[in-house]
């Protein structure tokens, strides 16, 4: 049997919500995310907001399989991690391989491909088109050490439209990314909703939040709101996060090490 992901749940749109239960994530024991429950819709745009430690990056990862879900459960709506497109955050992304433009953006499609596939004529023909969508036709012999921040940040975009997934998570796509890029990304993200893929971003930029995300988590380690977006953003939910997170204990027990304590 091949293990390589069918069309049916490759492309296009997610199956099924995506949902978590009371999901707890730790790092050495100390929670980051605490008693998180609720539900991505598929096909939903959402926002993930808070404060500098708040814990979006370390739900991000989880969501991509990439940290273990220390208490809790996330159902990723009968999909596997492999199946969701993910973009770390750009500190954590080495490029001083060398890798040309072109590679980069095939490598999205390696599922299918397999490491050491030959390229087909159709294939070839599927980078291309990613480059010219997100403005990069003719820099495929480029170097990727040799690219400005935004124009890496569009070779990552074009990577994500090869993979193809239904479920797309950004953590902080815009971070150190000029104005221009930044819309011309915002419009392939609009693109990528209205094709019913479910996509779950990190930002931090309240106003962009507003305009173009539907949905919003507001995260402070433990859920603050999460819904529509303008009924999360508002004065008083986002001072309740600043809170919670000045308070925060860098040294709180995991909540399987308090319930061992607790007396029965
Ligand atoms: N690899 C790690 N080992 C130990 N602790 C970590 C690790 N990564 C993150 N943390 C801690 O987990 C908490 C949440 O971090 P996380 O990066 O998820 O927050 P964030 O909301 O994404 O923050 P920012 O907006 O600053 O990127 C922080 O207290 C952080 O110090």
């Amino acid at each position: 049997m091949s293990h390589h992901p069918t069309r049916s749940v490759r492309g296009n749109s997610a199956p099924a919500p995506i949902r978590l239960d009371n999901v707890t994530l730790t790092y050495q024991r100390h929670p980051a995310v605490h008693h998180l429950s609720g539900c991505f819709e598929p096909g939903s745009l959402t926002a993930v907001i808070g404060p500098n430690g708040a814990g979006k990056s370390t739900l991000i990862k989880a969501l991509a399989g990439s940290m273990v879900v220390g208490e809790g459960h996330i159902d990723r709506g009968g999909l596997s991690p492999r199946h969701y497109g993910y973009l770390p955050q750009a500190a954590e992304v080495d490029r001083s391989f060398p890798l040309s433009v072109f590679d980069t953006v095939a490598m999205g499609d390696w599922h299918r491909l397999g490491l050491f596939g030959g390229m087909k004529k159709g294939d070839v023909a599927r980078v291309l088109a990613a480059l010219d969508d997100v403005g990069l036709a003719g820099f495929e012999q480029r170097r990727i050490s040799e690219l400005s921040a935004g124009q890496f940040q569009r070779v990552l975009f074009a990577r994500l439209m090869l993979q193809d997934a239904p479920v797309i998570l950004l953590d902080e796509p815009f971070n150190a990314i000029d104005e221009r890029t930044t819309q011309d990304l915002l419009q392939l993200i609009q693109r990528w909703h209205g094709q019913g893929r479910t996509l779950i971003a990190v930002l931090h930029d309240l106003r962009q939040v507003r305009r173009h995300f539907p949905q919003t988590l507001l995260l402070a380690r433990e859920p603050i709101a999460w819904g529509e977006t303008a009924w999360v953003i508002d004065d008083d939910a986002l001072s309740r996060a600043n809170m919670m997170t000045e308070h925060w204990q860098e040294n709180a027990p995991s909540c399987a090490a308090l319930a061992a304590q607790e007396p029965i």
